[in-house]
């Protein structure tokens, strides 16, 4: 059944921040682990219906992470789930009221630990990374241009085979990095996945979102894994950027 015209529809991201962002939403009424069955279920549309805390029911779409600002942007889709890299890499009409902690990670610098690469203006290099905007901003921003290598994964084999002198790429145990021989040499942000949402849904479909809007804050202020979670990939007191 169709969500009514005040339910709310959702793009979230496939992948490893969905199975992050399924208890939360389940707090605030929106319980998609009642009827996603697993990684098997390649169903990519879900009607939930209505409840108590979710008076229109709500229709989720499961889209690739890096095209849920896309589905956002263009009115698809109401409300949705980014880390706050994909946000950051365009720049985009969206409303983005909350930080849900979850999907905590980092941007950085990286290069072979036994290779360190010497950072000097007119000294050339070439960086791979799925993040070219993020990048260059950075790079530029300490007066060294780079070479951008677009890649879209497996960026750590950048260097390892002589592609790239260095990667930027995202970091969250530091395991890949390890077993690959890369340190790390600079964060560049700090990443969560963020609420988003559409400026014109906001006005129209008001209620139901500023009462998802509270009601996530609530749980997330009573949500203490989420906290731990934000910390393991920030050090305490630092803020975005790094
Ligand atoms: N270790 C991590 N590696 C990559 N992304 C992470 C990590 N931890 C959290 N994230 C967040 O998850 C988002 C999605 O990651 P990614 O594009 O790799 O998709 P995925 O979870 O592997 O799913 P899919 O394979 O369907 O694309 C990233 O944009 C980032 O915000
Ligand atoms: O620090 P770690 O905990 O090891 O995590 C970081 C790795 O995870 C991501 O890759 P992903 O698994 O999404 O595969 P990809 O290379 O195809 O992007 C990211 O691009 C790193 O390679």
């Amino acid at each position: 059944m169709a969500p009514r015209a005040d339910g709310l529809t959702l793009a979230l991201p496939k992948g490893r921040i969905l199975k992050q962002a399924l208890p939360l939403l389940r707090r605030v009424g929106i319980d998609l682990a009642a009827a996603w069955e697993g990684e098997h279920d390649r169903r990519l549309l879900f009607d939930l219906p209505p409840g108590p805390d979710l008076p229109g029911g709500a229709r989720v779409l499961l889209v690739k992470p890096v095209d849920v600002p896309t589905y956002v942007e263009h009115g698809v889709a109401d409300i949705g789930v980014a880390g706050s890299d994909t946000l950051g890499e365009e720049a985009r009409d969206l409303y983005e009221p909350l930080d849900l902690g979850i999907g905590a990670c980092r941007l950085a610098i990286a290069e072979p630990a036994a290779r360190p690469t010497p950072l000097r203006r007119g000294v050339s290099l070439r960086v791979a990374t799925k993040y070219p905007r993020l990048t260059l901003n950075h790079y530029r921003s300490k007066g060294i241009q780079p070479e951008i290598i677009p890649l879209f994964g497996s960026v750590e084999l950048g260097p390892i085979t002589g592609l790239s002198d260095q990667i930027v790429d995202l970091v969250e145990s530091g395991e890949t990095l390890r077993q690959n021989n890369l340190r790390e040499v600079e964060t560049i942000l700090y990443v969560t996945s963020r609420l988003i949402v559409h400026p014109a849904s906001l006005k129209l479909k008001q209620a139901p979102i500023t009462a998802l809007i509270a009601a996530l804050r609530d749980a997330l202020a009573t949500d203490g894994s989420t906290a731990r979670n934000v910390s393991s990939a920030r050090p305490t007191g630092s803020e975005g950027t790094a």
